[in-house]
């Protein structure tokens, strides 16, 4: 059975981001490029987010001439976005823009590349520093990584997230790219989480990076290959 019949993850759908991703993608795009195009990404992936999972409502404004009705989404307020250090960062700064005013939570995990994959397909996550905001009943949380691979970082990231206090109305994983493993990890571990992604690539190579993937995010965006 396919991940998607499995129902583990939902696509974001715009055509926009499956541009934007095949730029991501293109290994000639350079340290600029790359990290605009995931500030752009994580914009449209902002709106994909409102658009599909947010409500609206019936209000009424009243302009210069008259008064109308206008709709507004509703729970804007409510949004907590948790930036996964460091590839997050561009992505982050592009679902800002769809969310002005969420509050931000920031978490630094990384795996541990030169331990390699464990027997289960797992790394070693290393969580050096974590500033959450206090999360509601009512938040809508979006936890941003643009790579979903083993599903080590994130699963390591929502324990912390979800160890206490109350659960949100909403808790939604949005990656650029994932891969199988990892959205059956998170998935698994994590049922009531919402996996959004832009897409789902075919596999991991043994060095545990997704294929055909983009490379390693966190060093094209920041140069530090
Ligand atoms: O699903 P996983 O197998 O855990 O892999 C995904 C993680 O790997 C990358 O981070 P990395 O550890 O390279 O840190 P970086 O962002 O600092 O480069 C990526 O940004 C994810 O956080
Ligand atoms: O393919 C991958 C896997 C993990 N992290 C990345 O940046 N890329
Ligand atoms: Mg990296």
């Amino acid at each position: 059975m396919t991940i998607e019949e499995r129902g583990d993850a939902s696509l974001v759908t715009h055509a926009l981001a499956k541009d934007e991703l095949s730029r991501l993608r293109d290994v000639e795009t350079e340290q600029v490029e790359f990290r605009k195009g995931l500030v752009r990404l994580g914009r449209i992936c902002g709106y994909e987010i409102i658009d599909g999972r947010m409500e609206t409502e019936y209000t009424e404004i009243q302009t210069p001439l008259t008064t109308t009705m206008g709709e507004r989404v509703k729970g804007l307020d409510d949004v907590v976005i948790v930036n996964v250090l460091r590839a997050a960062t561009p992505f982050v700064e592009g679902l800002l823009k769809a969310f002005p005013r969420a509050r931000q939570g920031v978490i630094s995990a990384s795996r541990d590349e030169s331990a390699g994959m464990n027997e289960d397909g797992e790394f070693p996550i290393s969580v050096e520093y974590e500033k959450m905001p206090d999360i509601s009943e009512d938040d809508t949380v979006i936890v941003a990584d643009p790579m979903l691979a083993t599903g080590s970082t994130m699963c390591s990231v929502l324990d912390h997230i979800t160890s206490d206090g109350p659960d949100p109305e909403r808790l939604i994983v949005l990656s650029a790219v994932s891969a199988p493993p990892g959205v059956v990890r998170v998935a698994e571990a994590f049922p009531d989480v919402d996996l959004l992604t832009v897409a789902i690539d075919d596999e991991l190579d043994d060095d545990g990076f997704i294929v055909p993937g983009l490379g390693d995010a966190g060093d094209r965006a920041f140069r530090t290959d």
